[in-house]
């Protein structure tokens, strides 16, 4: 399949961009062995990005990544299309298709927040970071096994309505959507560290609740303030529709 001079050249962004972004996962210790995904929509095409299956992260490069249309399927003939994508290939593809806001899905085993997961238990917004970045809990997405739309439709359904760009799929692990690959990298970052800290805290005591008042001025603040003013910023639109 060839692709006019434009959308090649967005295919080519995305997947240095995804390929890139692997390097993060492994960076902030989100991954073991080759556990985790990130993907990548292809701005203008319904096209996505996302890595090949049980690959060394250490062997990921833009070319090796694979190019698949919204349904999931690989590109024929596309560079990397002689491997298979990634397990999770159909729960990206599903959220792509039904999120259209949605430019990066990202999913992790990283220890928190599968311990958080493996007890199907919600992560209280206990912390001004989690108001600031998920505008209150990460909930639990149902169990769901892994290579049909089970894992994707219970992302949609958990998070549509919901401020959370992340999903802590039942005795599974974290899924992370944002507007960008890079969005969706930091939500699984900030996701991890966010239940690492509450975990520690409620080893001492029992948290203490944020009010809801308080944890919208903070998530308002992060999502509009916060940062540079060229800096990405998810819709206006506060839950995901
Ligand atoms: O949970 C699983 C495997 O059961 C996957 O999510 C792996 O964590 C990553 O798989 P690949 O993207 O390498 O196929």
């Amino acid at each position: 399949m060839s692709f006019d001079e434009a959308t090649q050249r967005a295919i080519d962004a995305v997947r240095a961009d995804v390929a890139a972004l692997h390097a993060e996962l492994v960076r902030y210790g989100l991954v073991v062995w080759t556990g985790g995904n990130v993907s990548g929509r292809v701005p203008g095409a319904d096209l996505f990005v996302i890595k090949p299956s049980g690959v060394s992260y250490d062997d990921l490069t833009p070319e090796s990544m694979i190019l698949c249309e919204l349904d999931g399927t690989v590109v024929p003939g596309s560079p990397g299309s002689e491997r298979s994508p990634s397990s999770d290939t159909a729960a990206h593809a599903y959220v792509y298709r039904h999120l259209p806001d949605i430019g990066g899905v990202v999913h992790t085993h990283s220890t928190y927040a599968v311990a958080w997961a493996a007890r199907a238990e919600e992560i209280p917004c206990v912390i001004t970071g989690m108001a600031d970045e998920f505008g209150g809990p990460i909930p639990v997405g149902p169990f769901a096994v892994i290579g049909d739309d089970s894992i994707g439709r219970g992302i949609v359904e958990t998070l549509r309505g919901h401020r959370s760009r992340a999903v802590l799929m039942a005795n599974h692990g974290p899924f992370t959507i944002g507007v960008t690959a890079q969005d969706a990298v930091k939500a699984a970052v900030m996701c991890e560290d966010a239940a690492r800290t509450v975990h520690l805290a409620r080893q001492a005591g029992e948290p203490v609740p944020i009010d809801q008042a308080n944890i919208d001025a903070l998530y308002a603040r992060y999502q509009h303030v916060y940062g540079q003013s060229g800096d990405d910023r998810r819709p206006d639109t506060e839950e995901l529709r």
